[in-house]
């Protein structure tokens, strides 16, 4: 287990209670301003002294109140990369980075520099200072700091979040390289479902200090009852899909899934690069039989493997497309007029613009190579 959270916090007025565990190489920590995620990563790299807990890294016990075991925050060896990079304004960026190691000793050193270098594309920044370099590129050498101090978890609270989107764009290829070949599990905090569809790979769900889901993302992600503050719009399936060929007269890329072919806009992927392709469910509609002449490009078909109740107007329809979990949201009535059901053979329609490049992810490689040079 990476990583294995038991805490009760209480905070002036608020009271953490959390409780998760994760497997995944980038676990999200996902909930409304005040929900207590930056409490969690405090508590982890020892910031903040919990009333009661119990936590642990990889195996290694950091805190049991219970035990009496606390260990300092030197000895954690977390990596912590704030919303603003805190690079010293003096230093270049060869220094900056070498700022990491200095902490590290000489034999417990496995992070190359050059391979560091390398996987945050920042070898051209080496010489500038910090004044000198873009928000997003302070923050791959911000992150390329804490990687070499050779953390066995690196924390990020909103690395992103003074950047613009365009930035951000710029910045998550580098976050998905770190996550499928850097060795070093990550905790990122984040507000955006757009931005944890694209990169967690589990996800925990805080709601007023309590853990409300938790899990791999593509389950959590697709019930939209857990986003419902911020993010409920934006909720729905993880699919992976392979880019199948480009269409260069109408500007479109064909994708294989399980579920089918999907067509979206034009993409800048080689032929044969295999993605994570989000689908929201409100952007899906579902019909009872196959459409015709109807201008959406992407019809899946499938069955209702189950109907969430969420309460309100809405509900959650499940499907299972060819072995592909997609949801659609659509209204009680809807639910009723049609008749849906478990079990009823149903096709979902998806308009191609629905797909959200900020979300459409690389998927993780199999081979994941360490941090060693
Ligand atoms: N030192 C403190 N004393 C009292 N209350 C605190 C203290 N620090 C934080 N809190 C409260 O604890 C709660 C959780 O804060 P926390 O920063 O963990 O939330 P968050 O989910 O990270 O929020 P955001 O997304 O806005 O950063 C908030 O209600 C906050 O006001």
């Amino acid at each position: 287990m990476i990583l294995d959270v038991d805490i009760r916090h209480q905070q002036g007025a608020f009271a953490l209670h959390a409780r998760f565990q994760s497997d995944g190489k980038l676990t999200a920590l996902f909930g409304p301003s005040g929900s207590g995620k930056t409490t969690i990563v405090n508590a982890v790299s020892g910031l903040v002294q919990p009333d009661h807990a119990r936590i642990a890294v990889q195996g290694r016990v950091l805190v049991d109140t219970k035990k009496s075991i606390d260990v300092p925050k030197h000895r954690r060896r977390i990596g912590y990369v704030f919303q603003e990079g805190r690079l010293f304004p003096h230093l270049s960026v060869r220094h900056n980075l070498l700022f990491g190691r200095w902490f590290t000793q000489r034999n417990e050193r496995k992070a190359g520099f050059d391979h560091v270098v390398e996987l945050l594309g920042i070898g051209h920044l080496l010489d500038r200072r910090p004044s000198t370099l873009s928000g997003g590129e302070k923050q791959r050498v911000a992150i390329g700091r804490a990687l070499l101090a050779d953390p066995q978890l690196l924390l990020m609270d909103e690395p992103l979040a003074s950047l613009d989107d365009a930035r951000k764009s710029e910045i998550y290829p580098y976050i998905e390289r770190l996550r499928d070949q850097g060795g070093v599990p990550i905790v990122l905090v984040s507000h955006s479902v757009a931005e944890i569809a694209r990169l967690a790979t589990s996800v925990v769900v805080l709601s007023e200090g309590r853990v409300v889901a938790s899990g791999p993302a593509a389950e959590v992600l697709r019930h939209t009852n857990f986003f419902e503050q911020g993010g409920l719009t934006e909720a729905g399936a993880l699919i992976e899909a392979r880019v199948l060929r480009h269409d260069e007269r109408y500007e479109l890329t064909e994708l294989q899934a399980r579920a089918g072919t999907l067509s979206v806009p034009r993409l800048p992927h080689p032929v044969g690069t295999s993605l994570r392709v989000r689908l929201r469910a409100r952007d899906i509609i579902l019909s009872l039989r196959a459409p015709e002449g109807l201008s959406a490009l992407n019809v899946l078909p499938g069955f209702i493997s189950s109907i969430d109740e969420a309460g309100g107007a809405s509900v959650d329809v499940q499907l299972d497309c060819g072995g592909d979990p997609v949801v659609a949201r659509v209204t009680r009535r809807s639910v009723e007029e049609l008749g849906l059901k478990s079990g009823l053979a149903v096709h979902a329609i998806i308009k191609s613009i629905a797909f959200d490049p900020e979300a459409l992810g690389v998927a993780g490689q199999k081979n994941i190579r360490n941090l060693r040079p």
